[in-house]
Order: C-alpha cells, then structure tokens, then sequence
C-alpha cells in the first residue's frame, strides 16, 4: 500500500471498441492483468471488429472532460494513458484536463489509424495533438506510419528510428519510443520482408534527454495484430502507476505485447486480437520473454 492508496489506479482516455481488442477495452484488460485499478474516460464509440470501423460516434468534448473530472476528484489517478482522440476539440479539452489536474505520468499514443485502415483522428486534430498534448506527455508512441505523418518521412533503419525519436523530444514530451511492428529488421536493425528466411526481429526505440534505449524482440509473423499499440501503451502506464521508472515501465510494456501477441486469438476473419492474459500465465511459469535492450549515446 503506497500513501494509504490500496492499489495503483490508471485511468485510459480513448475510444471504445465493440471488437474487444483495442481502445478501452484492451487497456482496461492490460490494466488488471497487471494487477492495477483501471478507469476510463471515453471519447468515441466505435462500431469495429476485426475487419474494419463500421462506424464512428464521438461524444461531446464535454462528456470527456465530465469523465476525467469524475475520476481523478473522488478516485485519483496515479498514470494517464490516451488513445483514439478523434477530434481536435476532444484533444483540446483532454490537455486542458491533463494540465487542470497535473497528471505528469502520461502515456499518450498517438492513435491516427486502426489496421484495417480506417481514420480514428481528423487531420486538423494532428496539430493539436502535436502542439497541446505532447508538451505534457512523459512518453509519446508512435508506430512508423505516425511518424511519417509527424515528420514528414518514415523511418526503416535503426539510426533512422533514433534519429526520428530525438527529434520528436523537440515538441516537448519527456521520451519518445518509436515502434518498429510495422517492419520487420534484421540483426543490424536493417529492414528485412516479413516473409524473408532468417530469424527477424522487431526494434523498438526509446528517446529520453539522459539517452537512446533499443529494445529488440523476435518478429511473429503472424495477422492477430488488432491493437498491439493500445495494449503496450495500456501496459506501460501500468508500471508507471505502480511506481516504476520510464525505462522500467517500457521494458514491462515490451515483455507484455511480446507474450500478448505470440499467444493472440485467430478470432474473426481479419487482424484478431492480442491476449491480454498471457504475460501474466507466462511470468507465472518463468518463461524467458526473449527481449533484448542496451543504450547508446543520444544521437543530439
Ligand atoms: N509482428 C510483431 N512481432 C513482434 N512484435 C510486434 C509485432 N507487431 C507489433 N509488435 C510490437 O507491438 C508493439 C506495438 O507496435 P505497433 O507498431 O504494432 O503499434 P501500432 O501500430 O500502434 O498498433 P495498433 O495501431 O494496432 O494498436 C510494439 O512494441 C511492437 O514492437
Ligand atoms: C477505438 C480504437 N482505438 C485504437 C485503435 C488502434 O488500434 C482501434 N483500432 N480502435
């Protein structure tokens, strides 16, 4: 018990989805199979599956705001995460709560897209993220398509992704961690095709001002993808909301979608979910998660 607190509390600001895989439902999931009290505070419905978002139903920004207030006064709130934001006023009115209620570890996924293609973010609402959000950000996430979109080019190699996540820092967040699923490397962090012979890692890299941290794991050449980044972003604030460091609390993220994803469900008939279950069986049994980290000087 920590401060008369009986459990870490972790609230998730993002969208729902029906399919169960991603938005709140997967970060409330993460959230208590890491053994923390989940909150959430919706900003849309979605009408999704594994397939594709058959419909988007965003809430009043007031509704959001109305939902985070309630939390954090009566319940507290010891780590944020956002998601789907949806609209430039919900990201306006989510920062303008952050900052009411200094909430410093936050987790802020820049969700732009689902697998399956769909817009989960307006164009105009990217700015606003960039310029509203990320400055109160302790760790920033974005997949390489978003940060094509942040940047103007995607990163491939492993000095690429370092340099991409240094010059994110610039917009004022205290870590950015580019996630490297999308494309497979090899041993030297060069992009390799998914379906080339050969052992094929997936690297991940971390920007904080002390330094860089390449975190590398086997690739799973697998679809049952559905809402990979929601689940580690869902299990990063877990560890800081249980009083983890950053570094920490990543590496806890990496070893959890590891175990999520190479267990995930064939569920549905496109991208199936991860399992949210299964780093918390495996841990139990000892199993070695197979990820691999060392640091290197900060490119800047
Ligand atoms: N095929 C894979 N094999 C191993 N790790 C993967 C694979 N795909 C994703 N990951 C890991 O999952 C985490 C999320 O990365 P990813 O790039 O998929 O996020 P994302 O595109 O934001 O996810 P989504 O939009 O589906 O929620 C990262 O730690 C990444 O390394
Ligand atoms: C609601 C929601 N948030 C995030 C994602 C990204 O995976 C998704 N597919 N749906």
């Amino acid at each position: 018990m920590q401060g008369g607190v009986p459990v870490p509390r972790a609230l998730t600001i993002a969208g729902s989805d029906s399919g169960g895989g991603a938005g709140i439902q997967a970060d409330l999931k993460t959230f208590h199979a890491l053994e923390v009290f989940g909150m959430s505070a919706i900003t849309a419905v979605t009408a999704q599956n594994t397939r594709e978002v058959r419909g988007i139903y965003p809430l009043p920004p007031e509704a959001v705001a109305a939902q985070i207030d309630a939390v954090v006064e009566d319940i507290g709130v010891d780590a944020a995460k956002t998601g789907m934001l949806f609209s430039r006023e919900i990201v306006e009115v989510v920062a303008d709560r952050v900052r009411a209620h200094e909430i410093r570890k936050l987790v802020v996924d820049p969700v732009m897209r689902a697998k399956s293609g769909a817009s989960l973010l307006a164009p105009e609402a990217e700015k606003a993220l960039r310029e509203h959000l990320f400055p109160l950000a302790l760790l920033v996430t974005p997949n390489l398509p978003e940060v094509e979109a942040l940047l103007g080019e995607a990163p491939r190699t492993r000095a690429e992704k370092k340099g991409a996540a240094c010059r994110l820092l610039a917009y004022g967040p205290k870590a950015v961690l580019v996630k490297g699923g999308h494309a497979p490397v090899d041993e030297e962090g060069n992009p390799v095709s998914p379906d080339a012979r050969g052992r094929k890692y997936v690297e991940d890299v971390l920007a904080t001002e002390e330094g860089v941290v390449v975190f590398r794991k086997d690739y799973w050449l697998t679809p049952h993808t559905h809402g990979t980044g929601c689940t580690f972003s869902a299990a990063v604030t877990a560890a800081l909301a249980q009083g983890a460091e950053l570094v920490e609390a990543v590496a806890l993220g990496e070893a959890f979608i590891d175990a999520a994803i190479r267990h995930a469900f064939p569920l549905g008939k496109g991208h199936g979910p991860t399992n949210h279950w299964a780093f918390a069986s495996l841990r139990f049994d000892g199993a070695d998660l197979a990820v691999e980290r060392w640091e290197e000087a900060c490119g800047r």
